[in-house]
């Protein structure tokens, strides 16, 4: 089945609500400039406190190896999500399962980043937006995404509740990703949008 990644979480509310209605994975946004930044000692408390089967999800833009480190360091659980411009072996370096999040330019050419980045756990495709590096809300063409890969693909982009069942039928991801689309306001989530999602990406039944 689909795995469902929720990301830009920031209280603990928010998680346990995405995990009892059937998350995987709970990203966190270590990313300064977000308006969904969560301090590192908070998303550890929170990750503390999280079912051992969810996998938690640190995501830097660009940062220093001290600042991966004061996150990582306080858990084992984590993988780290690149969502910067992070070279293969920087990437690698620190030794984590980690995921590679691809803004998705117009001149990027898929099939030579996924054998560049052939160490990541999985490759995120998300919206290119000059300037923002990440959380746009922006779809971008998904037939562009190869049909087939080595590397597990998680979809992300501009997904809702109304247009994730189409994505996953077009897309067939490995797992999908979402965070403007289910929120009530930046780093608040709306419980009925998160509900929704969920069960339209796993093909559920609300009755
Ligand atoms: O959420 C942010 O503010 C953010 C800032 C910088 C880099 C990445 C960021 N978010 C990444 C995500 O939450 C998602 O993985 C992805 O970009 C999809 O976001 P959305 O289109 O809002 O669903």
């Amino acid at each position: 089945m689909i795995r469902v990644k929720i990301c830009g979480i920031t209280n603990l509310e928010d998680a346990l609500f995405a995990i009892e209605t059937g998350a995987d994975a709970i990203g966190f946004v270590f990313y300064s400039k977000s308006p969904r930044y969560i301090e590192p000692n908070l998303a550890n408390e929170i990750v503390n406190q999280l079912p051992p089967f969810i996998t938690p999800v640190a995501l830097f833009v660009n940062a220093s190896a001290s600042e991966v480190d004061a996150v990582v360091s306080g858990n084992s659980r984590w993988v780290v999500q690149f969502h910067g411009d992070e070279s293969p072996k920087e990437c690698d370096s620190y030794g984590v399962s980690y995921i590679k999040a691809l803004r998705m330019k117009p001149e990027l050419d898929l099939r030579v980043e996924f054998d560049r980045y052939i160490g990541a756990s999985a490759i995120l495709l998300d919206a290119y937006k000059p300037g923002v590096p990440g959380g746009t809300g922006e779809v971008f063409d998904w037939g562009r995404i190869p049909k087939s890969s080595n590397n597990p693909i998680i979809l992300a982009g501009g997904l809702t509740p109304s247009n994730i069942s189409q994505a996953v039928s077009s897309v067939s991801p490995y797992a999908v990703d979402v965070s403007g689309g289910v929120e009530l306001a930046k780093g608040k989530k709306d419980f009925v949008k998160v509900r929704d999602f969920i069960f339209e990406a796993k093909g559920w039944s609300k009755k």
